[in-house]
């Protein structure tokens, strides 16, 4: 049997209704709760033949494990994880295209917060160490706001060695590490790239570090030593995008 998951979130019930309503089980509201967003859901629901129950806050609160539901929850079939294969599959059908690589980041605000980033700027995959990280949690959905149902996340046995392998398909990859010499504004961002991260508190591991082809430092003049990893990935993401247009 597939896993399952409670989701929250209103945009990120909405994305998985409009995306994959095949993997929405049903849908659970806040009994007494009536506005346009939430009908709006059920709606979309009703549309899918998704059953739909209310109930009280404490129940929700319960089932999501957290009170930041917004008053609707869904129950889902998680979808299988994307590997290696499936990330050949992914660089075959992009031209040039922009990939995220982070080293490791175990926050689920954070790894939301760069899905986010990652869809704004228009990246195909977003790539993670398989055993490293956090996987696609409730909280990570809610935080990503919709993006986490869109951007794949390629989870991968042995990172260095997928470093390799999108360097032998031309693609350049360029490490974010704050003490590089090389300004990230002073890079070519412009043909097909993956921009490395690390993870919140170590950073690139030694091993992702030396399969970069360059590392990049995005200049700090204040009196703290580095920012948070998914600033800084909206950062080097959005310079590339500037680069590209
Ligand atoms: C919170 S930082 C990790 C700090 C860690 N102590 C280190 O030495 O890298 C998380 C990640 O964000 C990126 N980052 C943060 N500040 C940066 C900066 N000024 N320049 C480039 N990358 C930065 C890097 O990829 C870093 O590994």
């Amino acid at each position: 049997m597939s896993k399952q998951q409670w989701v929250f979130g209103l945009h990120a019930i909405q994305a998985i209704l409009e995306r994959q309503p095949e993997q929405v089980i049903e849908l659970w509201c806040l009994k007494g709760r009536q506005d346009e967003r939430v009908n709006q859901l059920i709606d979309l629901a009703s549309q899918f033949g998704i059953p739909m129950q209310q109930a009280a806050r404490k129940t929700l609160d319960d089932k999501a494990g957290s009170s930041q539901h917004q008053g609707v929850i869904a129950r889902i079939k998680e979808a299988k994880p994307l590997n290696e294969n499936d990330l050949d599959l992914i660089i075959k059908q992009t031209d040039k295209p922009l990939l995220l690589i982070l080293d490791g980041v175990t926050d689920p605000h954070n790894l939301g917060a760069c899905l986010r980033n990652a869809d704004a700027a228009g990246v195909a995959a977003v790539i993670v160490p398989k055993d490293k990280s956090v996987g696609i949690t409730p909280t990570v959905r809610k935080v990503a706001v919709g993006a986490a149902e869109v951007v794949p996340l390629v989870a991968v046995t042995n990172l260095a060695r997928t470093m390799r392998h999108l360097q032998q398909q031309g693609v350049w990859i360029v490490g974010a590490a704050g003490e590089a010499d090389c300004d990230l504004y002073q890079a070519d961002l412009k043909g097909p790239l993956a921009i490395a991260m690390g993870a919140e508190g170590k950073g690139l591991r030694r091993l992702s570090r030396e399969s970069c082809d360059t590392l990049v430092s995005i200049p700090m003049l204040g009196s703290v030593s580095s920012l948070n990893v998914s600033v800084a990935t909206g950062i080097c993401l959005f310079e590339a995008l500037r680069q590209r247009r």
